[in-house]
């Protein structure tokens, strides 16, 4: 599994607790900066992290920038990508098993590190339960599908 892994100056910190941990685990890392404290726009970043994904150069992204917020924002707007914030476990299991969510969104200034790698493994360690979950995701793609078509 390969994992991109990107955040702003916000979130600098927890992705360097993440990138270790995910190191940890012998997990692959594309680390899409930023590099530094210096502020910096999150849209840069969700898209540099968003892009591997759609290039088939990771699997999964993980994005960390003050609350999440504006990354996922950010992240939802590009081709198949479906970006979660999550705060604690149990959503970061849905976001896998129901949503099929391929990005995993975190607020450095609301998580806590340690809560915030229990967050990384519940998301990695959750697939995707298709069924009933595969005709409310497809209806999802259809509507990102028919508002390429609007622009
Ligand atoms: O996008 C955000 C909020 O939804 C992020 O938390 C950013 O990290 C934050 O807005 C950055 O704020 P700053 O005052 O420029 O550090």
């Amino acid at each position: 599994m390969k994992i991109a892994i990107a955040s702003d100056h916000g979130g600098i910190e927890l992705k360097s607790v993440l990138i270790n941990h995910l190191q940890e685990r012998n997990i692959e890392v594309i680390d899409c900066g930023t590099h530094t404290k210096e502020s910096c726009d999150y849209p840069d970043y969700a898209e540099k992290a968003c892009r591997k994904i759609q290039q088939g150069d990771a699997d999964l992204a993980v994005l960390v920038c003050g609350t999440g917020l504006g990354m996922s924002i950010a992240a939802n707007k590009m081709k198949g990508i479906r970006a979660a914030v999550c705060g604690e476990d149990f959503s970061a299991h849905y976001a896998r098993a129901h949503n099929n969510a391929n990005v995993l969104c975190l607020g450095a200034r609301v998580t806590g590190p340690g809560l915030a790698v229990l967050i990384l493994d519940t998301f990695l360690d959750s697939s995707f339960e298709g069924g009933r979950h595969e005709r409310r995701v497809n209806k999802i793609m259809a509507l990102e599908a028919e508002a390429a078509e609007e622009a």
